[in-house]
């Protein structure tokens, strides 16, 4: 009698990827052209795709090629995990992370715009960068073995698709924000998870970012008061998210029912949310608020970016503390990742302090990560629950979220560093019902980011 395949699991892998690869042949104007290849020095266009089915190939092929690796290699890829970049909450002396510390070094050597588009030897890296040959070359070989660099010839090293990434100053400032100052709180995870003061605290300066810092500063204080160069860091990494598919991100919401309506971008740092809707609909207008040491960043960027959108008068930069009253009034508040940066009571209050400005007509749109969970849904589940809808859920035998390792670590980020969390769909009703608001409509589409669009309750 034919039995199921003992192979069955990696049978039903290869075959979503012929599937997902056949659908990407069939939508070939999408790869305009270009071949797909690491060595390529730019992104792949495909990459900036907006289609849904080209979008699905590309996170079904990720996916499996995941779970592959877990199933063919099962100790290389929990040493990925213990040994490569994560840290978990584990005591120090078991956190290893040489991967992440290999990027950082690179990241702050700038190698990616040292190389540009050639081909250098070790030694040319070595002067320009002043950091000690053999010694760079041990950090850069162990970021070739994941296709981050390439060594062409023995010590001559080139670029790839994936170390140009680095070469924009955005994702400098993210990789190097992610590595140094949340890697740093992410190592006092155990103590803040185990220490009596901390361990069943909810308050946000008391985290494992305290512990790291020895402050009792709240980390946004901190970063303005004690660290501004590293706060600088910090904003322009905020601004970056969306450069990762700009059309993509466009798509969550039908900004060009908008008209010229005016937004207040509450908490929106550099405006890294808005710039891209304020570029696409020239009739938008735009306040972003936030705390005064933010100005210098958002002049600069915004100078350097969109001159004529400053000009114009048609962006504004306001200093505003979301923790008291909102005075700006807007057709449409914007949130993006404001509310995932703060514990249930402090996202009540900055809530509470935009309804309490909100007519029955504005809206408020809240752009965060969703978190969805790995598990898989009864048919006809009533999706208020959170859950993963079908038609956004991974096909088996992926996981249901397709193993959404970025929502899971910012959340593990925020914990860190602010006592905060990702949330699912129930937790971001139930706080907006507690600050006086309702949800209309959830958008989304296959990016990483949904937008919840509220009103004030009647
Ligand atoms: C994670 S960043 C998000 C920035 C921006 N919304 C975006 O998506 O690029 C959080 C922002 O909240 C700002 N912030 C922190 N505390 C604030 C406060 N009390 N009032 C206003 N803004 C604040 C920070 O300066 C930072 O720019």
């Amino acid at each position: 009698m034919a039995g199921k395949s003992l192979l069955a699991p990696l049978e039903q892998l290869r075959d979503l990827i012929d599937a997902s690869i056949a659908t990407l042949q069939k939508n070939e104007e999408e790869l305009r052209k270009t071949p797909v290849s690491l060595d390529a020095l730019e992104p792949h266009p495909i990459h900036q795709s907006t289609n849904t089915d080209v979008r699905k190939a590309l996170k079904t092929i990720s996916s499996s090629s995941q779970m592959l690796r877990a199933l063919t290699d099962p100790q290389t890829f929990l040493n990925d995990i213990f040994m490569g970049v994560c840290a978990p909450p584990f005591p120090n002396d078991k956190i290893f992370f040489h991967d992440g510390t290999a990027l950082l070094v690179c990241v702050e050597a700038d190698v990616a715009n040292v190389i540009g588009n050639a081909e250098i030897h070790i030694d040319e890296i070595a002067t320009r960068t002043g950091i000690e040959s053999d010694k760079l070359a041990r950090y850069m070989r162990n970021l070739c073995n994941s296709h981050v660099f390439r060594e062409v010839s023995p010590n001559i090293f080139a670029n790839t698709s994936l170390s140009g990434l680095v070469r924009e100053e955005g994702k400098r400032a993210h990789v190097a924000h992610c590595l140094d100052l949340v890697r740093r709180s992410s190592c006092k995870a155990w103590e803040a998870l185990t220490l009596p003061e901390f361990k069943n605290s909810n308050a946000p300066d008391k985290t494992a970012f305290n512990l790291a810092y020895n402050t009792d500063m709240k980390i946004f204080q901190y970063l303005s008061e004690v660290e501004p160069e590293i706060g600088k860091r910090t904003k322009v990494a905020f601004a970056s998210g969306t450069k990762v598919n700009t059309d993509e991100f466009l798509g969550v919401y039908p900004w060009e029912k908008e008209g010229n309506a005016k937004i207040v971008d509450v908490g929106g740092g550099v405006g890294g949310g808005t710039m891209p809707v304020i570029k696409a609909f020239k009739d938008l207008r735009l306040v972003v608020q936030d705390i005064p040491d933010t100005q210098p960043n958002f002049e600069r960027i915004w100078n350097e970016e969109q001159p004529d959108a400053i000009k114009e008068g048609r962006v504004k930069f306001a200093v505003h503390d979301f923790f008291t009253p909102q005075t700006e009034e807007a057709d449409i508040y914007f949130m993006r990742h404001v509310i995932h940066d703060w514990p249930d009571a402090e996202s009540v209050k900055i809530l509470a302090n935009t309804a309490a400005k909100m007519t029955s007509s504005t809206k408020l749109l809240i752009c965060e990560h969703v978190v969805l969970p790995s598990y898989r849904l009864p048919p006809n589940t009533n999706s208020d629950t959170g859950l993963v809808k079908n038609e956004f859920a991974a096909p088996e035998p992926l996981l249901a979220n397709w193993g959404a390792a970025h929502t899971s670590r910012l959340d593990l980020q925020v914990l860190a560093c602010l006592n905060s969390r990702q949330r699912t769909q129930a937790q971001y009703m139930e706080l907006l019902q507690r600050a006086g608001l309702e949800a209309v409509h959830v958008w989304r589409n296959m990016g990483p980011l949904v937008i919840i669009e509220c009103r004030k309750l009647g």
